[in-house]
């Protein structure tokens, strides 16, 4: 399986597409548009912080269940990546402690429980899509999400910088498997063929020097 990381808008949605159709293998995606959680989330944030994390902690433990049976599928975020999110809001005010500790005791637990439920434990290859602030608020505004964008709550122009800042440090310290970073700046996958050839050309030499064999 390999998994694929960024902050919000970096286009890991995009990706999981073309790479999964590259390699003849299945996406696995974020449940965003349909989360009902999300949208009460954005709009309150201390109230339901908590209960939004554990709805992506039970999706994503169900997604990687599935995805982890194929070497090459693709899923659309870390597992590692919801705990980024939740402490950040956490020391934001916006999560008690208590709450903190079940979620990391529940976490632990479920993770214990991974290499029994999916028959490995870490992905084949984390393929990390770093961009800078400007263009994450670009792409947020491409896509067009109404509670994600900080035209509506200039608070998000802070959480988006705060949560960049994490990112950095938390790719660095990723060592669960294997990793490789894109620039998600320089190049356009999305919209140009050429930027698109660059990025898949990075990848597949990854997974080849890595062993993991294309379909
Ligand atoms: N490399 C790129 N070049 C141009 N546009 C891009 C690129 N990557 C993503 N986009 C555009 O940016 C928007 C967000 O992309 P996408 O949904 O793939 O991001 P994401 O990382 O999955 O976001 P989220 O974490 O919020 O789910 C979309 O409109 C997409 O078309
Ligand atoms: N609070 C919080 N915790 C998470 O684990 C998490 N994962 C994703 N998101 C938000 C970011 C995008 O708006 C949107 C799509 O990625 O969902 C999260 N928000």
């Amino acid at each position: 399986m390999i998994v694929l990381s960024g902050t919000i808008g970096a286009g890991k949605s995009s990706l999981a597409t073309i790479l999964s159709e590259h390699l003849g293998t299945e996406a696995f995606y974020e449940q965003v548009d349909d989360n009902p959680v999300l949208p009460l989330f954005y709009a309150d944030p201390k109230k339901y912080a908590f209960l939004l994390q554990i709805y992506f902690l039970n999706k994503r433990f169900e997604s990687i269940k599935q995805a982890m049976s194929d070497d090459n599928n693709v899923l659309d975020r870390s597992i590692y990546e919801d705990s980024l999110f939740f402490h950040m809001n956490a020391d934001m005010g916006r999560a008690t402690p208590q709450e903190v500790k079940v979620y990391d005791e529940l976490l632990d637990n479920m993770m214990q429980e991974l290499p029994y439920a999916a028959a490995k434990k870490a992905p084949d290859l984390l393929v990390h899509i770093d961009i800078s602030y400007d263009t994450m608020i670009k792409r947020i505004e491409k896509r067009g999400r109404d509670y994600e964008q900080p035209e509506q709550d200039p608070s998000l122009v802070e959480y988006y910088h705060e949560l960049l800042g994490r990112y950095d440090g938390w790719y660095d310290n990723y060592d669960y498997s294997p990793k490789m970073k894109i620039d998600g700046d320089k190049y356009d996958f999305v919209e140009n063929p050429d930027d698109l050839k660059i990025v898949l050309a990075q990848i597949d030499k990854e997974l080849a020097s890595r062993g993991v064999v294309e379909k």
